[in-house]
């Protein structure tokens, strides 16, 4: 029987997002800081001797050649010259296209876990190189480890937040990012500043008025949240997240939340649970 391997695939959170520009190419320059959690997705890999991608289970709405999952094994076949194939299941947990980078982070599992079991041989670096052609959050999740990100997310330094607990909420609806970055009253001018200078402050998100102001359910759950605990929007929604020191208030706040919402209790994670488990030492 061929051996079926097991990596966790975290989500993120934007603990804070500024939007500082806007590029000739439509894409956003940002300032956001990235943290992962102890939740998320599972992919298990069998390594096959055929070079076929193989993925058993079907993602509602994502034909198999546009699933993250199935690009970022092709991709990295192609670029490395990778006669060896996979067949890979994913146990999705993560809400999608809900700011919590789910399918960003099942493309960098793949990546680094096939680097490791076809035996490819690239660094956490060249490998980020790649996935960032898949998406701009793809390179902090290869990397591994809690970072300020500019740019459109690649320029990344590494940092140390506090490591918190969060409940995160997902409001019954679902939010388009390029809806979000198109929209003409986001605020695109944002002064950049220093690191030092936006930990000492309180943070935000330049997304969150504009979904506030066009998605009742979401501004209805954050006021409901704000009432516990500080809470603010992920990426471009939907999620919102209230933090806590400790898992039980948390918990706490979790079983009061309306029945319909779905939602999660994780804590803050500066390395990256995958990393975690490969014993791979991310660094900038
Ligand atoms: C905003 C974040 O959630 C922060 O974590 C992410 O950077 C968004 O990353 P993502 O969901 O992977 O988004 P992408 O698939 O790269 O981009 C979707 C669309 O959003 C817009 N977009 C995205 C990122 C960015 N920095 N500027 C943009 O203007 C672009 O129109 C793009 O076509
Ligand atoms: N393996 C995958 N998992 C989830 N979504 C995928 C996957 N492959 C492709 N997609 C597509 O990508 C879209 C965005 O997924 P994702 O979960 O990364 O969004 P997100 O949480 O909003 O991320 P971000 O915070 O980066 O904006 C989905 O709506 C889906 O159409």
């Amino acid at each position: 029987m061929t051996e079926r391997f097991s990596f966790p695939s975290p989500a993120k959170l934007n603990l804070f997002l500024y939007i500082t520009s806007k590029r000739a190419d439509g894409y956003h320059e940002l300032q956001t800081l990235f943290q992962f959690l102890d939740f998320g997705d599972d992919i298990e890999i069998e390594i096959s001797q055929d070079p076929e991608i193989v993925l058993t289970e079907i993602l509602e709405n994502v034909p198999v050649e546009q699933n993250l999952i199935y690009r970022a094994a092709k991709l990295l076949q192609q670029q490395t010259a990778c006669s060896l194939g996979a067949k890979i299941r994913l146990t999705k947990r993560l809400p999608m296209g809900g700011g919590v980078g789910g399918g960003s982070s099942n493309a960098a599992t793949i990546l680094v876990a096939l680097n490791q079991l076809w035996q490819t041989g690239l660094s956490l670096e060249q490998l980020a190189e790649i996935g960032l052609s898949l998406g701009a959050d793809v390179p902090i999740f290869v990397r591994g480890f809690a970072a300020f990100a500019e740019g459109v997310g690649e320029k990344l330094t590494q940092c140390n937040p506090v490591e918190k607990w969060y409940l995160v909420l997902k409001p019954d609806v679902s939010i388009s990012t390029a809806l979000i970055f198109q929209h003409p009253d986001l605020p695109r001018n944002t002064p950049k500043r220093s690191l030092s200078e936006l930990l000492s402050t309180n943070w935000a998100n330049d997304c969150e008025k504009v979904v506030r102001d066009h998605y009742s359910e979401v501004d209805d759950l954050l006021a409901w949240l704000v009432q516990y605990a500080p809470s603010r929007l992920t990426g471009t929604g939907a999620c919102v997240f209230a933090e806590f020191d400790s898992k039980e208030e948390a918990l706490n706040v979790f079983d009061q939340k309306p029945k319909h919402i779905q939602g999660f209790v994780a804590k803050g994670q500066n390395i990256s649970p995958l990393h975690q488990k490969l014993n791979l030492f991310p660094n900038a």
